[in-house]
Parts: C-alpha cells; structure tokens; sequence
C-alpha cells in the first residue's frame, strides 16, 4: 500500500531546503520549479533540482517535481531536466483540460526515449487550479494510464473564481468534483495547500473535512504540517481494535458458510470488511494515532 498523504511542497531555488527536506519524512518531496520560484531565478532552480533528484537520499523517498506549464518558456525545459534526471513523478499545474495531459505525456516519452529511460517509467500528476480545469476534472483524470492522482490547487482556483480562500465552502464545489474524478479514474486525490503556518487548528480542521471526504493526502508547505497531518489519518487503537473483531466474525461467517454475519447487532458484510481491512493495512503501514 503506498501511502501518500503528505506532498511536501520546496522552492527549487533553495539549495538548503533541497538538501535536507527527506530527513521530515512526508511521503512524497515536491521540488517546485513554478510559483514558488521567481522569473530570476527560474534557470538556476532547474539546475539545482537536477542534481538534488540523482542524490541517493532521494531514492527513499517518492519525488514530485512540479514543472512550469508547457506554454511558457520554462516548462520544456524543465521537463527535459526532471525526466532525464529520474524523477517519480511530473507535476503539471493548471491543467485545463485532457489534451494539457495528453502533450505532457507525449512529450515525456520523447524525452524517455531520447535518455535511455525506460518508457512509462515517469509518473504523472495534474493540478486543477480553475473553472474549467473543475469542469474537465474526470477526463483529465483519464487523460493518460500515467497519471497517480490529480490535486485541486485552491489559490488560484479562488482567483479564477474572483473569491477568497475562506471555511472551505468556497471549495465546496471543487473538492468533489475533483475527488470524484479521482475515484472514477482509480487514482489518487490531493486536497489543496494550507498557507497560515500559525494557524494549526485551522489546519487540523481542514485535514479532518478532507479525510472524511476521501482525500488521499494534501499539498503541504512545511515540515511541521507532516506529522500533525500523518496523525490525523492514523486509525485509532480503537478503530484497529473493532476492524480486527469484523475480519475475525467475517472470517468466522465464512467458516458458517454465512453471507452475512452481525458483531455486538450490527451488520457485516462485503463493503463493511473490505473498509475493515483497509483500517488494518493503514494501520500496519503508518501506526495509530497518538
Ligand atoms: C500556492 C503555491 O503555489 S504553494 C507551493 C509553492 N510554495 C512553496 O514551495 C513554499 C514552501 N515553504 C516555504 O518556503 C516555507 O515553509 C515558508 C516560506 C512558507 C515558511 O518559511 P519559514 O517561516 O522559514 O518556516 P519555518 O520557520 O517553519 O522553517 C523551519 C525550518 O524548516 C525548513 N523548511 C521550511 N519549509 C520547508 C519546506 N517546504 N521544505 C523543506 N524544509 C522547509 C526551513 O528551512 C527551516 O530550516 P532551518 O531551521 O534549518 O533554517
Ligand atoms: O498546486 C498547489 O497545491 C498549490 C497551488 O499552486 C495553488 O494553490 O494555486
Ligand atoms: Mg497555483
């Protein structure tokens, strides 16, 4: 089961943050070639996530590297550098639409093929960041069998929506549609980046809304939101507890030769042991909450 709840944004300008963001542990490294960089220092962020990728601590860790979009004059150029350097996985921010997918992939095989790298082996990723990228959140989802999750960026999705980040009903809309498409495509769902570091149950109140809705993870922009974030989605001890009594009464329902068996009066059958395990296998892959 590979976790990923915790995408951990860096500017890729920043050979400090570059050099020691494994040691936090968030489940995938994000090095940022687009917003988080200025126009002056575009060249010299590519450069230097070019090398931080082939550094072996970052074998360890899943590595993301968010490109600037193919239309401006950075984004080529970018790709080139993380494909041939090896990285997990491409980030495309405000994708639009399925064919902002489709030149992606189509130019990640030529560089694939060009460096000697085995096809298909670059992952992608899209972030809805608009209106229209909402709209066409599940055929961008199915846009290429390369694709491990698409993430809504809430920032400028507000702007392109003329609102303000706010209590998330402002995002109401686009988290579902977003998370729906994820589903139908069988992929991952990331919710958006929480800006106010002070503000930490604010962040709190955000990750429960967002689990419970059925995100995978979320977009984070500093180590101290990994851990509150990792805990948060941790099953409890009770939850372990009670998931571990349903396997064992389906286990002993099958023995009966029952479809359907009740614990303590309530039912169990199919979707319910399924969730049951799925408790179990986070729990054996991330702990329990502390
Ligand atoms: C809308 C968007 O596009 S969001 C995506 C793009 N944005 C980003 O990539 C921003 C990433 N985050 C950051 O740059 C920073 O966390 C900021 C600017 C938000 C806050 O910076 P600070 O106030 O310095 O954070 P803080 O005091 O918590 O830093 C503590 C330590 O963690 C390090 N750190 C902070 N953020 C990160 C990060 N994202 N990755 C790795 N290390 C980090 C700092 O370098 C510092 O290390 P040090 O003690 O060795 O100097
Ligand atoms: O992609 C993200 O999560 C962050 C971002 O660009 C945005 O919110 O606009
Ligand atoms: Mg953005």
């Amino acid at each position: 089961m590979k976790l990923r709840r915790s995408m951990l944004f860096l500017p890729g300008a920043n050979a400090a943050m570059l050099s020691t963001a494994f040691v936090y542990k968030p489940d995938s490294i994000m090095f940022d070639l687009e917003d988080a960089v200025s126009l002056r220092e575009k060249d010299s962020a590519r450069l230097l996530v070019f090398h931080a990728l082939q550094l072996p601590v970052y074998r360890e860790t899943e590595t993301v590297v968010r490109i600037n979009p193919l239309n401006t004059p950075f984004g080529h150029l970018d790709l080139e550098a993380a494909v041939r350097a090896g990285v997990d996985v491409v980030r495309l921010p405000k994708t639009d639409c399925a064919e902002d997918v489709e030149l992606l992939e189509r130019e990640v095989e030529r560089i694939e093929r060009a460096c000697g790298r085995e096809v298909g082996s670059t992952k992608l990723m899209a972030a809805i960041e608009s209106a229209s990228g909402v709209i066409n959140a599940l055929s961008i989802a199915k846009a290429s069998p390369r694709l491990t999750g698409i993430a809504l960026a809430g920032f400028d999705y507000v702007m392109d929506m003329q609102t303000e980040r706010g209590d998330g009903t402002e995002l109401f809309y686009a988290r579902c549609a977003v998370l729906h498409a994820a589903r139908a495509a069988k992929i991952d769902a990331f919710d958006v980046v929480w800006s106010d570091l002070n503000d930490e149950a604010g962040f709190l109140k955000e990750v429960d809304l967002i689990k419970r809705l059925g995100f995978n993870g979320k977009s984070l922009i500093n180590p101290r939101q990994i851990e509150l974030l990792h805990n948060a989605y941790a099953p409890t001890e009770e939850e372990v507890e009670y998931a571990g009594r349903v396997v064992a009464a389906a286990a002993e329902g099958e023995r009966k030769g029952l479809g359907v068996v009740s614990l303590n009066g309530k039912m169990i059958d199919g979707p319910v042991i399924d969730h049951a395990r799925r408790v179990l296998q986070r729990a054996e892959a991330s702990g329990t909450r502390k």
